[in-house]
Parts: C-alpha cells; sequence; structure tokens
C-alpha cells in the first residue's frame, strides 16, 4: 500500500500533483511519499513489536539524508555498509548505537570511525576481518561488538545476482566453519560476541528460505552455546520482496507470524535489515517522453530518463511499472513501445513492449522506484543525476538539487602544460 493514485485523472504523490512537480523541479526526477515511508517502517515495528527487536533500515537502498531522517525520527536503526553510509546516518540524526556495520571489506578507516561513535554491531564476513577489527579496537583500546555473517547455503529463489545466501556466493562465512571461527572471536581480547548475522538475498518473495535459514542460525546458536559462547542477537537481515508486477510478497505481519512463533522461549533478541520492502513503493521516477520514433518494427519512445538514472531494468531485466502521470487520451491513440534513454548503449530502457497512450512532451512515472533508484545511479555520459524530491501531505521539499555539470567537473583537471 502506497500513497501514489489517480486524482482527476492525474497522477499525485499524497496530495500532490506529479505534473506540478515536474513543472517545479525539471524531469527526470525521484519523488518520494513521507506517508509511505513511515507505513512501511511502521508495519515492521508493529509487527515485531511483541519481541525485542532493532529494525535497523538498509540505507543502500536509498540513502537521501531525509529519508534516513524521518525513519530516525521513528526510532528506526540502520544497516550500513559503508563509512560514506554511517556518516549520512550521522549526519541525518540517526542513532549510532541501533547501526548494524555490514559488508565484506570493511577497511580500518571505516572501522575506527564506526568505534569511535560506538555501534551496535559488526557484521563480520570473514577471518581475516574478525583479526583487523581486533587490531584497530585494540589500537583504540576499545573492545568492538561482533556478529559473524553466516551463509547458510539456502537457496532465496530469486534472481542470481541478487542472491546472497549459496555457498558458491562470496558473503559470510560457511555455516560449517562457523564454530571454529566464532572460537577465534571469543578468544581474541578486543572483540565482544554479541550475535549471528545472516542475508540470503533480496526481493524474495516466499517466507520458506527465511525460516529454513532461521532453523540453521538456531541450531548454530545452540552449538555456540554448548562450546560456551552466549548469543544475544540474531540478524536476519533484510530481502522481504515487494510487488513490481503482480508478485505477492509475504507481509511484515506474515513473516513476523513464523519468526515470532520460532522465537518463542528462546533467550535472543531479533534484528532485521529491511531496504527495499520500505523503500521501493515509496518512490517513483518522473520522466517526459521527448520524442516519438516509429518506424515499420518498432515504436521507441525516447525518455529524459535512462540507464543512469534507473539501472536495474538494464542490469537484472527487472521489470517496473510505467504509468502516465495524466490519463487524458491523445489525439494518436495508445500503441506499444519500448521506453529508451539518450545513452548510447541498447542496453538503456526503462521498459520494453508496453502500450501507452502518449505524445511527445507527456510525462510518466516509474513506479516502485524508490529502491535502488538514485542510489545506484551514475554519471554515465556525463549526465546529471537527478533530482530528488519528497512529498509530505501538500507540500513538496527539495531533499536533493539536481546536480549541475560544475559538480560533475569539480575534482578534475587537465595536465599541466
Ligand atoms: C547485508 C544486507 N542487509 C540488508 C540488505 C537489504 O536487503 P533488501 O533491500 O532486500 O531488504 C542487503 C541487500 O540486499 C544486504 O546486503
Ligand atoms: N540492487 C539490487 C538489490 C541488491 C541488494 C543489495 N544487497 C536491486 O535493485 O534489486
Amino acid at each position: 500500500m502506497d500513497f501514489f493514485n489517480y486524482s482527476d485523472q492525474t497522477l499525485h504523490a499524497e496530495n500532490v500533483a506529479l505534473s506540478d512537480i515536474a513543472a517545479q523541479y525539471g524531469t527526470p526526477c525521484y519523488v518520494y511519499s513521507r506517508a509511505t515511508f513511515e507505513r512501511h517502517y511502521n508495519a515492521y515495528a508493529e509487527a515485531f513489536a511483541a519481541h525485542p527487536t532493532l529494525i535497523c533500515y538498509a540505507v543502500k537502498a536509498c540513502s537521501n539524508i531525509a529519508i534516513l531522517n524521518v525513519l530516525a525520527r521513528l526510532g528506526s536503526g540502520f544497516d550500513i555498509v559503508s563509512l560514506g553510509e554511517l556518516e549520512r546516518v550521522l549526519k541525518a540524526g540517526g542513532d549510532p548505537a541501533k547501526v548494524m556495520f555490514s559488508g565484506l571489506g570493511k577497511q580500518a578507516v571505516e572501522m575506527r570511525r564506526a568505534l569511535e561513535v560506538g555501534i551496535h554491531c559488526f557484521n563480520v564476513e570473514s577471518e581475516a576481518e574478525l583479526h583487523r577489527l581486533n587490531q584497530v579496537a585494540g589500537e583504540m583500546g576499545k573492545v568492538a561488538p561482533v556478529s559473524l555473517r553466516v551463509n547458510p547455503d539456502v537457496d532465496a529463489k530469486t534472481h542470481p545476482y541478487i542472491s546472497t545466501g549459496l555457498k558458491e556466493n562470496k558473503f559470510g562465512i560457511d555455516i560449517k566453519d562457523a564454530v571454529r571461527i566464532y572460537k577465534i572471536a571469543h578468544e581474541l581480547p578486543n572483540l565482544n560476541v554479541m550475535g549471528v548475522d545472516c542475508h540470503i538475498g533480496s526481493q524474495l518473495t516466499e517466507l520458506k528460505p527465511f525460516l529454513d535459514t532461521f532453523d540453521r542460525l538456531i541450531r548454530l546458536v545452540n552449538e555456540l552455546s554448548e562450546a560456551g559462547i552466549k548469543i544475544k542477537h540474531l540478524d536476519l537481515g533484510g530481502g522481504l520482496g515487494v510487488r513490481y508486477r503482480d508478485e505477492v510478497p509475504p507481509s511484515p505481519a506474515d513473516y513476523a507470524k513464523l519468526i515470532l512463533e520460532k522465537v518463542k522461549g528462546l533467550d535472543v533478541t531479533l534484528a532485521f535489515e529491511p531496504g527495499r520492502s520500505i523503500a521501493a513503493n515509496a518512490g517513483i521516477l518522473l520522466t517526459q517522453v521527448e520524442f516519438l520514433k516509429c518506424n515499420d518494427h518498432k515504436n521507441f519512445a525516447i525518455i529524459d530518463g535512462a540507464m543512469n538514472d534507473l539501472i536495474r531494468p538494464s542490469l537484472y531485466s527487472a521489470w517496473m511499472n510505467i504509468v502516465p502521470v495524466s490519463l487524458q487520451p491523445t489525439p494518436e491513440g495508445a500503441r506499444v513501445y519500448d521506453l529508451v534513454g539518450p545513452i548510447c548503449e541498447t542496453g538503456d530502457f526503462l521498459g520494453k513492449d508496453r502500450e501507452l497512450d502518449i505524445q511527445a512532451g507527456d510525462l510518466l512515472a516509474v513506479r516502485s522506484a524508490g529502491a535502488y533508484g538514485f542510489t545506484m545511479a551514475s554519471n554515465y555520459n556525463s549526465r546529471n543525476r537527478a533530482a530528488e524530491v519528497m512529498v509530505d501531505g501538500d507540500t513538496t521539499h527539495l531533499i536533493r538539487a539536481r546536480e549541475t555539470i560544475e559538480h560533475q567537473l569539480a575534482g578534475e583537471q587537465v595536465l599541466p602544460d
């Protein structure tokens, strides 16, 4: 459920017509709905209210500081994977004590900053990383809180590029080695073993892989307890899918019902790292049709949004719903179009074979673009990255100005004569 709806034949974000946003801020432009972000975060918070649970929004999904601030005000924690994401959280007023630091290549400088501000836990992904963290913490006279990210070898049944919990994936430590590596962590003087962490993939539309993972993690918690290592929290990562087209993903409430049943009687708190399920349907990419180009074989709508703005269709062949902002019929009537950007790549498309009643100058909204949209944008073809706008009821806020050529060129220079 989101707050992008038609009213008077025009698509609105909350109470604001997207045509007004395009007129004010230009296109391409990401438009977010504050109420939708809040609704999605609260769905998790309410679903898990019966058990001590930390919801750590995965910053990589959509990392604008205005969005992080909206979530921080609701009490959200944050899952980060870089120093940049940590600084975003801090600038947005997020509580460092609710930050989980994931990612498999953490640098010493990143560890140092996270220890300095006092994050909740490091999710460590290898034995070598444990030693680096132990050393950095020792140099600072601190003890680092750690979980090991365990790779449970469970098939998440999602796109291979976003499946992370199989033994051939680069993430985490093999569950078969976990007890041995936990013992090392336990012995290292500057580490404090807190939890077990896991993240098996993204855009999961079934609960079974999560439940299989949970069972494997609980077995591990018991083995660790027998080895004298007490686990305080279980972090099940993110991964809950959303509807892009016709998927019927479980809701946080469906997920919570099964997990809370399983966790009953166990002395562990829970943590989750949802990204997509909070952000995807809270944002759209607003784009304008530049030209229509029709020949005997194909109709192309050339739009001002491109793969540099939203790479999911090019990268994963992801299907994104693309709808007209105005439902007013055109004199030409509907035709089937490929919606292509201006970038010099055949793979630069946002949608193919879409029946749309449009003409040049019309606005289109790419739905469900709030997650892994702007955060994966680039400057390919030296295009400026899009503006970001947050709608809050009747009000719009420019939360990131459109990039300029000056921004792009800052830092570059020619060789001396
Ligand atoms: C470690 C980790 N946690 C959380 C997430 C967020 O996942 P999702 O957006 O599928 O909820 C990701 C991305 O897949 C991740 O790599
Ligand atoms: N970027 C991916 C998801 C990757 C999740 C990050 N671990 C997507 O758009 O679907």
